[in-house]
């Protein structure tokens, strides 16, 4: 049989990590001589990576060009390299659950939009890798979410069936990556999400990681 394995998304779901990226993102937007964004606006770019992060700000301070684009990502990097983790914590809960998971047996992993080098320095340095034996960020030789390919090679990586896999995500892109690879999903509610996602019963979704919610939603799954 097949390990219990449950993989998670990063920003927005695990950890707080917008207002670095909001940092970043007003750094690189001065750099180019634009106006600053608002952490919700930041909010609502992220979860396709950090180009369509740049871009989508960008095109909300005036025009976009592919020089532009590859400039203010260069400053976006940059700055964002060395702040991974001066404004970004994990949510309330989220140790102490991964804890508890990993006290039962299931095996865990992360897969992420992020690029791959600031993703496991944040779990390093937030004290979350010791929960994950593959932590999958975006990578130039892989396709990003919601192709499956990084959601299925995380769970090869874990050793796990899609079948017995929970993906836990916070965007409509994690529900369709966990869709277009035929994995169960949940829904943490208490991230980046701006819009309702169909198709998700009240058993499918919860919203803080500090009470039973979480351990309710994976009730029959693990
Ligand atoms: O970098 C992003 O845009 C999103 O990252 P995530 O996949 O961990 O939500
Ligand atoms: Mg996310």
């Amino acid at each position: 049989m097949s390990r219990q394995v449950i993989v998670f998304d990063l920003d927005g779901t695990l950890i707080h990590s917008a207002p670095d990226l909001h940092a970043a993102a007003n750094v690189a937007l001065r750099a180019a001589g634009r106006e600053d964004v608002s952490l919700a606006q930041v909010i609502s770019f992220i979860g396709n990576g950090v180009g369509m992060l740049v871009e989508r700000a960008l095109k909300a301070t005036g025009p976009w060009t592919a020089e532009l684009q590859d400039g203010t990502l260069a400053a976006f990097m940059a700055f964002y390299e060395q702040n991974t983790t001066t404004l970004t914590a994990p949510y309330a809960g989220v140790t102490e659950c991964l804890e508890e998971l990993q006290a039962a047996g299931v095996v865990m992993g992360i897969c992420t939009n992020k690029p791959q080098t600031p993703a496991r320095e944040i779990c390093e340095a937030l004290g979350l890798s010791r929960f994950f034996g593959e932590i999958c960020g975006a990578r130039s030789d892989l396709a990003r979410k919601p192709d499956p390919e990084p959601l299925l090679q995380t769970i090869r990586a874990l050793d796990g069936d899609p079948s017995r896999t929970l993906y836990v995500g916070d965007s409509a892109v994690d529900y369709r990556t966990a869709q277009n690879a035929a994995v169960p999903f949940r829904l943490f509610s208490g991230g980046y999400l701006n819009h309702p996602l169909p198709n998700l019963g009240p058993d499918q979704i919860f919203d803080t990681w500090a009470d039973a919610g979480f351990q309710r939603a994976l009730t029959g799954l693990v």
